[in-house]
């Protein structure tokens, strides 16, 4: 495995890439988790979100350098700086220390080239992986316990985006394209699928399970627990029998369910710049400019709820 730092709009992730013995694929984790990179963080007792495989000791004879190119490194590399990070086992983090943090929120993500790379709007895939990294990044502020101060304090946002590379739940790039052109005669997601020959959904996340795990999640008494993103209730079953304990589900709502059906029209602004949009029009963020919407994707949704159990309230059902 390897690990570098990206810098993101929503401030730096980590992304791991992960080889594994059951398929030939290099799926991802993208951590969120200043802890790792600012030592100011320390302080606050937040524990690090660390790969145990990539803090492991691959051989003996590792040099630094050797250590440092795959990422196994604390902290921001520069000219200056470039230390190889400490065995894990050097550095343990208390149970109670652990107890005093929220859970970290994970998103177990599947890849989905058309709606994240050329932005379709049949599904909204893309926007679901810009919003699970622009929540995972959001802070959570404490009341402060100590009477003689009244200053809360800010927790910085954590957590992991799972990227599983199972195109088109699992069936494939080229498989989904058909998929496509049976959905235009009319079929829905599902039944294209099923024609095809195919499960409605083939996805496994067992690999999601052990990338998790290296990353310090539930395991033994150690473990963390985890809130997750989703509306899937298969991935919180699924997630669970592979030993995580996954304490909240928190939903992804569509932001065209949100936005783009309530009001006519959206204005994208920057950050800082809402005053003087005028009334009946709706302020959204640059980061949030990859909101899909239209009749594919509202059919695309319902097939998930009336067909796949996801847990999400149709719109004009109260449900
Ligand atoms: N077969 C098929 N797959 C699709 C279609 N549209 C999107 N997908 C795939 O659906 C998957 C979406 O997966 P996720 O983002 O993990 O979301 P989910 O499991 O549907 O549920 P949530 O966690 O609630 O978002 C990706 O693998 C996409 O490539 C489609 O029309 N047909």
């Amino acid at each position: 495995m390897a690990r570098t730092r990206i810098p993101t709009p929503h401030g730096p992730a980590f992304l791991h890439l992960y080889h594994n013995n059951k398929d030939n694929k290099e799926h991802l984790a993208v951590v969120i988790d200043p802890a790792q990179l600012e030592e100011s963080f320390q302080t606050l007792n937040v524990p690090a979100i660390r790969s145990k495989s990539l803090d492991a000791e691959w051989n003996p004879n590792e040099t630094i350098m050797e250590r440092i190119t795959r990422g196994a490194y604390v902290g921001k590399l520069s000219p200056n700086q470039q230390t190889a990070s400490v065995p894990p086992s050097a550095n343990p983090v208390s149970t109670q220390t652990r107890q005093e943090v929220p859970p970290a929120l994970v998103r177990i993500h599947s890849e989905c080239f058309t709606g994240e790379t050329i932005g379709s709007m049949r599904c909204d895939c893309g926007e679901q992986l810009d919003e699970a990294i622009r929540q995972i990044s959001q802070p959570t502020i404490r009341p402060s316990l100590d009477s003689t101060t009244s200053r809360p304090s800010i927790i910085p946002g954590r957590g992991v985006v799972v990227y599983l590379r199972q195109e088109g739940r699992g069936i494939g790039l080229l498989s989904k394209i058909r998929a496509y052109n049976l959905q235009d005669l009319g079929h829905d997601t599902v039944t294209a699928n099923i024609l095809l020959g195919h499960g409605a959904d083939e996805r496994r996340y067992d690999i999601a399970g052990a990338i998790l795990r290296d990353l310090g999640f539930g395991e033994g008494a150690n473990g963390e627990a985890i809130k997750l993103l989703t509306n899937n209730p298969d991935k919180v079953e699924a997630l669970e029998k592979e030993g995580l304990k996954v304490v909240e589900r928190v939903p992804m709502v569509p932001k065209s369910w949100t936005v783009h059906q309530q009001h006519d029209s959206v204005v994208i602004v920057q950050p800082g710049m809402e005053d003087g949009i005028a009334p009946g029009l709706v302020a959204t963020h640059e980061s949030a400019s990859r909101v899909v919407h239209g009749p594919d994707l509202d059919k695309y949704l319902r097939t998930k709820v009336l067909r796949m159990g996801h847990m999400l309230p149709l719109l004009g059902q109260g449900a």
